[in-house]
């Protein structure tokens, strides 16, 4: 139970972190918020005009000047709770100075969508074994939920898990807002990788629509994604979870359509015959699948899930096979 800790510390300069941010200080609950972030012209934007100049830029920030600021080790020093919102690629080179003893006692937040690389842990298994953060102490934010849409406040759902269901309904209880509703689960395995595989599976969405297919594929290639998916967290972390909640396919649905998904969009260059690179430096934004889908890979030797999905969108990314033979492969396999 957090009961009077209310200092909270957010971790991360992009959209989401913003959206986070946002999110917090509409929130009526009595709290202070400090806020990180690696990049320091950013962060003397803000305190100058109360605005991200390159994330959600239209976001009022309400936080006093003096709480935002480039030094992490004094920002998290001082929190009572530490919401964590860097692209999981980052994660390590962000926490460099950063350690278990730092995060002793504190509650930790990730609201990062992705997996540690080369450590192919998600973000609580990341937390747990290398800076001693108990289940019980570690909270998920997920759901089908687009930082473009909560700035302009359009009603958005959240799933808040942790090990702890009564410290995610407080946590939950500090998010929520006009626009924001929220759900708790228990379910950290689940919300973790359900996320981190609709990434990919937005890629392998994007990468259709790219080279051609229209609506009547990718409704098929959703519908074995969320096969997929579930036969990966049924593997890894086998409970009784219902497949069809907003976490788990509402979150699919959401990033495999959107106008708004990264991942999508990358995909969708992909498909157009943009190579990984120029994908990347075209956007000023973090498909996280990409990462995630070569972790996954990694992880999966141990499960052996049959993953047709993952594998060809890893295929075209990392063995650089060509998005139309591999999409025309995938199809054969679709049912
Ligand atoms: N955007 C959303 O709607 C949304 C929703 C839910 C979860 N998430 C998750 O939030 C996390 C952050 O994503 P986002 O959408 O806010 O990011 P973004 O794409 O909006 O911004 C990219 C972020 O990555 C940082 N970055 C880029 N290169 C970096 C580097 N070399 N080293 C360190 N940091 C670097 C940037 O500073 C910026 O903070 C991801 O895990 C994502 O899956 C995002
Ligand atoms: O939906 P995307 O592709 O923008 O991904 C970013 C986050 O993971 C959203 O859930």
């Amino acid at each position: 139970m957090l009961k009077q800790k209310k200092k909270i510390t957010v971790v991360g300069g992009g959209s989401w972190a913003t959206a986070n941010i946002k999110m917090l200080a509409d929130n009526v609950t009595e709290k202070e918020i400090f806020w990180w972030m690696r990049n320091e012209q950013a962060v003397e934007h803000l305190h100058k005009f109360n605005h991200n100049p390159h994330y959600l830029s239209s976001v009022e920030i309400k936080l006093p000047p003096e709480n935002i600021s480039t030094n992490l080790k004094a920002l998290i020093q001082q929190a009572d709770i530490v919401l964590l919102n860097v692209p999981a690629a980052f994660l390590k080179e962000a926490f460099a100075g950063i350690t278990p003893a730092d995060l002793a006692g504190k509650k930790v937040v990730s609201a990062i969508k992705g997996i540690v690389p080369d450590e192919n842990q998600i973000i609580g298994e990341f937390l747990n074994q290398h800076y001693g953060i108990s289940f019980n102490d570690f909270i998920v934010i997920s759901g089908p939920c687009h930082a473009e849409e909560v700035a302009l406040e359009k009603l958005s759902y959240l799933t808040i898990a942790s090990g702890d269901l009564e410290l995610a309904a407080e946590f939950a209880g500090m998010i929520n807002t006009r626009y924001i509703k929220t759900n708790v689960s228990d379910d950290i395995y689940g919300t973790e990788y359900g996320a981190v595989l609709k990434n990919v599976y937005a890629i392998a969405s994007g990468i259709c629509h790219g080279v051609g297919y229209g609506d009547n594929f990718q409704a098929v290639l959703i519908s074995n994604a969320i096969r997929e998916l579930e036969r990966f967290v049924d593997a890894v972390h086998p409970i009784n979870r219902d497949i069809k909640e907003s976490a788990y396919l509402g979150d699919l649905l959401v990033t495999a359509y959107s106008q708004f998904s990264r991942n999508r969009t990358f995909g969708n260059m992909i498909g157009k015959g943009y190579t990984v690179t120029s994908a990347q430096l075209e956007m000023n934004m973090i498909a996280e699948g990409y990462y995630a889908v070569n972790c996954l890979q990694q992880v999966n030797k141990q499960y052996k899930v049959n993953m047709p999905v993952c594998d060809a969108v890893y295929a075209i990314l990392y063995q650089k096979r060509s998005p139309v033979i591999e999409m025309r492969n995938l199809a054969e396999k679709l049912s």
